[in-house]
């Protein structure tokens, strides 16, 4: 097992084009950590510099500790898979899997037909080891990949999209095999992919890259459950989370209000989530709310709610998403594909925003793609219904928001969280603080002055409609 760290890597190639840009991240020994991003974001690059292949530009490479930029590839105990399967057509799947071990005379105690029996007994593919690469199908290609790059029992796997050849079926047949395979043979693997499924099902940790800049680290569930910026809320994660513009109003004691224009949610004070927000009183942040944050309720009903028409529905046989319009303003980060139903969803003209929620990182002053900043758009709120509930367009819902699975993001698309207060205070339940010790009982929020409203208890804190 190869630890791998990278510390402050760039990458320039020829044309000014930055790729990686100052890239920290370790892969710990034995861990299965997924570079995840879309394409073009710098994930191969990276993969290449790790293996040799690419000489950073900036910064330094070590494995184990020891400094790896100018280790040759095949001094670096590392076995690459590619998407493209290129096995010797001229070999037998046998000789194929063979052949690393035969080239470098190493096989520890095993013969060599003895290791490539076991690895096609683990592989699944023993009954096809006299074929030729034409005569196996591309999962069976790919099998014979992975079993040639793990005969060696590398220290460390380098994959580049290995199953984006293949179809659905066998990618999620094979997502599970080679992550169980690497684990037994205990290697490090870096794994490179934009499918967010293949991420949070195989990983250990996540890293999502974006621009060439890390965005997030974490593990699926910390990447999923607290994404650190609006791009990683927006990348993972079917359907898309929900991101609308809101204004932060405090109403000082009694409750943060987030207005979405026609309707508001609250945030009541004595929450510490109310009391992250409210230091933005008088600005617009970006609220996230997944599909799973949302469920439909019968109007009246107690509890923080928001209503709409439905605009469009789409059946998935085991659900319905259903598309509300809420009168409110969407947020699409930049570099995240607008969403394919937007020419069906009869939404306003959109527009880009420049300098608000613009770019992450540092300005740097190679060339890279330009940040042309999120866009913004009459929002469609997703949730989701079982199927065969009927539904109609035009249809006025209600849906329920668990006001606990909600995100906040700033102006720069960073998350707004509620760590820091947690620590301060050592309170580890949020909804239980001792408010009278918390900083911002004693601070006023900055922004325009605060206005006092209604005293509210918990259970009047349902929907309303905005006075005008
Ligand atoms: N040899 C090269 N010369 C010049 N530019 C390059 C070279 N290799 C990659 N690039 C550029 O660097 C950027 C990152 O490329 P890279 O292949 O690392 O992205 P990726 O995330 O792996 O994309 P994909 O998923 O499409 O493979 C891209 O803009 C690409 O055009």
């Amino acid at each position: 097992m190869t630890a791998v760290t990278l510390k402050n890597v760039s990458k320039v190639f020829p044309g000014d084009t930055l790729a990686v840009d100052s890239l920290s991240m370790d892969v710990n020994h034995g861990e299965f950590l997924v570079l995840l991003g879309p394409s073009g974001c710098g994930k191969s690059t990276v993969l290449r510099m790790v293996a040799g292949l690419e000489t950073p530009s900036d910064g330094d490479i070590l494995l184990d500790g020891q400094y790896a930029n100018d280790l040759p590839p095949r001094e670096r105990n590392a076995a690459m898979i590619f998407q493209t399967f290129a096995l010797y057509p001229h070999m037998s799947v046998g000789d194929n899997i063979g052949f690393p071990l035969k080239l470098g005379k190493k096989n520890g105690a095993h013969s060599v037909p003895e290791a490539v029996g076991d690895m096609a007994g683990a592989l699944g593919i023993s009954d096809l080891i006299d074929r030729k690469p034409n005569q196996l199908s591309g999962g069976q290609q790919q099998r014979v990949a992975m079993g040639r790059a793990l005969v060696r029992r590398p220290k460390l796997f380098l994959m580049d999209e290995p199953l984006s050849n293949l179809d659905i079926g066998l990618r999620a047949e094979l997502r599970t095999e080679i992550s169980s395979l690497v684990r037994r043979h205990d290697a490090t693997t870096l794994y490179v992919t934009h499918d967010q499924t293949e991420a949070l099902t195989m990983a250990d940790r996540v890293a999502v890259l974006r621009k060439g800049v890390l965005q997030d680290v974490g593990t699926p569930d910390e990447v999923y459950e607290r994404p650190a910026t609006m791009y990683v809320a927006a990348f993972l994660g079917t359907p898309r989370m929900n991101l609308l513009e809101a204004r932060v109003n405090v109403f000082l004691d009694r409750y943060v209000a987030l207005d979405f224009g026609d309707q508001e949610l609250r945030l009541p004070w004595h929450d510490l989530r109310g009391r992250a927000v409210a230091r933005y009183h008088g600005e617009n942040i970006v609220v996230g709310m997944r599909a799973e944050a949302l469920a439909p309720v019968a109007e009246g009903q107690p509890g923080q709610s928001i209503q709409g028409r439905v605009r469009f529905y789409e059946h998935h046989g085991h659900e319905t998403l259903v598309f509300l319009d809420i009168g409110a303003t969407a947020i699409i980060p930049d570099g995240i594909g607008d969403k394919p139903d937007l020419a069906r969803s009869g939404s306003k003209p959109r527009r880009r925003l420049t300098g608000l929620f613009s770019g992450f990182g540092q300005p740097s002053t190679e060339r890279r793609e330009v940040d042309t900043g999120p866009i913004r758009k009459s929002a469609d709120l997703v949730f989701r219904l079982p199927p065969h509930i009927p539904i109609a367009t035009g249809q006025p819902i209600t849906t329920a928001v668990h006001m606990d699975a909600l995100h906040y993001f700033d102006k720069f698309g960073k998350r707004i969280d509620v760590g820091w207060t947690q620590r301060a205070l050592g309170v580890s339940d949020p909804a239980s603080p001792d408010t009278t010790r918390h900083p911002y009982a004693r601070t006023r929020p900055r922004g325009p002055s605060l206005r006092k409203g209604p005293s509210v208890t918990s259970g009047d804190l349902g929907f309303r409609k905005r006075s005008r």
